[in-house]
């Protein structure tokens, strides 16, 4: 074995991950601690921050294989907790390109609300060198894949940018609903899927029952799976084998002109937007100008390089790689995700198939509670949207609320994170109203039109027939709970389609649904109605006409146009009754009696009466201790924070969620 020496000059100090400022001629190198550098044609290479100046190195055999044959681009897919950002971890540390003391718990997912939540909404890329038993040197791209339903044109993106995937299921649960709509997503692309069985140190592990679940359900041939342990790190080394050996090397199409797939894009403050890419035909220099196929824009390649995983700058990626781009755009919506990049001049004639733009399929209302926040409000969402292509939002003058924005988003846990952002980070208190769908309306007179707001359905007299989105459901639930979960698809206007027996006790059921009975709490009664064992995916299907109108609500005479909503003329009257028995629950109680009133095109259907009542929150504080009066008043004044006043009324943000818990059935 020969030994060799770094040379100084090779060292460029100053990024994270030392890049090679010269080409290094020949054979590649091995350092101590097992990373491998080398000439590969034009790409340089990058050498890890452990490598010092004087360090030890190790010969290695010449290369045989060109460079694009020694690439793998993969993925992971799993369902929520099966494992997967533990597996990442794994593969990093194993193969050297995070130290385990760098090692942050779960590298991936690096956002604050994600770790907090246990999801993944951000992609992130992680490149890794590895050396495969065949003696050859790998760059194993590792692309993310964000693992939530509201996110699905992403997941079709990161598995676009990608020749194969591991496909991680517990082994102690089997297969899941968000397991399948993954997958099913994989072979439409095309994808070599490798099945990995993971958590096999569990007691309950049935791998060998998974399997053929694997095989029956998703027609996959499990032969091969591969049997692991992310946490106890079993079958590390064969995945990482099997990713080489099984996952295609990407094709190489240098010869023709720039394609690159944008599968993710984040603001950065200090350098702009950083899009994530992975090219398909040709080669991308530093410095370049290039354009934006869909949006039409031209820029400037001003910084290109690669994920490993932290940026580090390379001047040139070519064919089949996978690297970030910087090129001064400013808001994530003009370098939107499955956009092509191509050369401004003498460019590719047509982009990469599949650009979609993102759909809000999800409004709700967003006001602030004083008056006064409604700039910073603006502000802030502004700021959200450098980052967010698919948050949208437009001025909303509501009568009762003042002013606000009418927001669109992908789905309910896109609005959640939204509005907790919002929050916790710009500090504004906020009124949010009940998720809306978007309906298909007929006015009598003039065209068909897209309603996210209730508020502005026109009136009965006036339209022809509301159209509401339909979305095909499956859900996945152990046998006991199949009747319980019947009944609440049946709750929500479900209309049954299929029923299948899995392995491992579990059954899986299909419905069309009115999309608006999913966006209110579905998920929550899906969850306890199964005691949290059943997972549910969903995908839209279409439009449908029914027999829909709006349900308005008054609070002490004035009608509360936030609060309503576009519901089935069957379900209206017991949805007004218990959303004016919850409201009472709700309103605090005034000095006079508030009617609350539940109406139909201006017949009232349901109300109830809020009595009179003069509160005194000192009144069961006698004795003179100061101290717990003013510890009273404070908690008083904190209730009122979340109130919104409506003439004379204090409305509470609960109020604006009530239909979300009515009890619907
Ligand atoms: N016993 C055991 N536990 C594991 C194994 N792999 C992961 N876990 C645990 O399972 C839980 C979920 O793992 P994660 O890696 O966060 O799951 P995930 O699929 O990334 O979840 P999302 O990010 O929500 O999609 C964690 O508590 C892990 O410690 C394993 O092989 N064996």
């Amino acid at each position: 074995m020969e030994l060799g020496f770094v040379p100084s000059w090779i060292l460029k100090p100053g990024v994270d991950g030392l890049a090679l400022s010269k080409r290094v001629q020949g054979s590649p190198v091995r350092f101590p601690n097992g990373r491998v550098c080398g000439q590969t044609r034009r790409v340089r290479r990058v050498v890890p921050t452990a490598v010092e100046e004087g360090a030890k190195t190790e010969q290695l055999p010449p290369y045989t294989k060109t460079p694009s044959e020694r690439i793998r681009n993969f993925c992971i897919i799993a369902h929520i907790d099966h494992g997967k950002s533990t597996l990442a971890d794994r593969l990093l540390q194993e193969t050297g390109t995070v130290s385990s003391r760098d090692l942050k718990e779960q590298f991936l997912d690096n956002m604050d609300l994600e770790r907090e939540r246990g999801i993944t909404i951000k992609l992130q890329t992680a490149r890794m060198n590895y050396t495969a038993d065949d003696g050859e040197h790998y760059s194993l791209n590792l692309i993310d894949t964000p693992g939530h339903v509201d996110f699905t044109y992403e997941v079709s993106r990161s598995l676009m940018a990608c020749e194969g995937a591991l496909l991680v299921v517990d082994a102690s649960q089997g297969v899941e609903a968000q397991t399948l709509a993954n997958v099913y997503l994989a072979i439409e692309q095309d994808l070599e899927i490798i099945p990995v069985l993971n958590k096999i140190d569990l007691p309950g592990a049935e791998p060998e029952r998974v399997r053929r679940e694997i095989e029956e359900v998703i027609g996959l041939d499990c032969s091969n799976a591969i049997m692991a342990s992310a946490k106890a790190g079993i079958g590390i080394p064969e995945i990482l084998e099997s990713v080489v050996h099984n996952i295609p090397a990407p094709k190489d199409n240098s010869d023709k002109p720039l394609r690159a797939l944008i599968y993710d894009s984040y603001y950065d403050s200090y350098r702009g937007v950083v899009t994530y890419f992975r090219i398909f035909d040709g080669q991308l220099h530093e410095g370049e100008k290039i354009k934006l196929m869909a949006t039409g824009k031209n820029l400037d390649a001003d910084e290109i390089g690669v994920l490993a995983p932290k940026q580090v700058s390379t001047g040139l990626l070519e064919s089949g790689e996978v690297g970030y781009l910087i090129s001064g755009v400013k808001s994530v919506e003009d370098a939107k995700v499955g956009d092509t990049i191509t050369i401004a001049k003498n460019g590719a004639e047509e982009p990469i198939p599949g650009f979609e733009e993102a759909k809000p399929m999800v409004f709700a209302g967003i006001f602030p509670i004083d008056a006064g926040d409604y700039p910073a409000l603006k502000d802030a969402l502004g700021k959200l949207k450098l980052n967010d292509a698919a948050l949208s939002y437009e001025v909303e003058n509501s009568a009762a609320m003042g002013f606000g924005f009418r927001c669109g988003f992908l789905g309910l846990l896109h609005m959640d994170v939204v509005q907790e952002r919002l929050e916790r980070e710009y500090g504004i208190d906020l009124i949010t109203t009940a998720p809306s769908v978007v309906y298909r309306v007929k006015p009598v007179k003039g065209e068909l039109m897209m309603l996210d707001n209730p508020a502005d359905l026109p009136e009965a007299t006036k339209r022809e027939y509301i159209e509401e989105p339909y979305v095909k459901l499956e859900m996945i639930t152990p046998e006991e709970f199949v009747g319980p979960l019947m009944e609440l698809a049946q709750e929500r206007r479900g209309n049954f389609l299929d029923m299948r027996y899995l392995v491992l006790g579990r059954t899986t059921l299909v419905y069309e649904m009115p999309l608006a009975e999913l966006v209110t709490d579905f998920f929550d009664h899906l969850k306890s109605r199964s005691k949290g064992y059943a997972s549910m995916e969903y995908s839209m299907i279409g439009y449908r006409q029914d027999d829909l109108v709006k349900l308005d609500v008054g609070v002490n005479g004035e009608t509360i146009d936030a609060l309503a909503c576009i519901v089935h003329r069957e379900k209206a009257y017991g949805l007004g009754a218990e959303l004016c028995k919850k409201l009472k629950e709700i309103i605090p109680r005034m000095q006079f009696k508030v009617p609350i009133q539940a109406s139909i095109g201006g017949k009232v259907i349901a109300s109830q009466h809020l009595s009179a009542l003069r509160k005194d929150v000192l009144a069961k504080c006698y004795g003179g201790d100061i101290s717990r009066k003013k510890k009273l008043l404070k908690k008083q004044a904190e209730g009122k924070k979340r109130m919104k006043s409506v003439g004379k009324v204090d409305v509470p943000q609960e109020a604006f969620k009530a239909m979300l818990s009515v009890k619907r059935d």
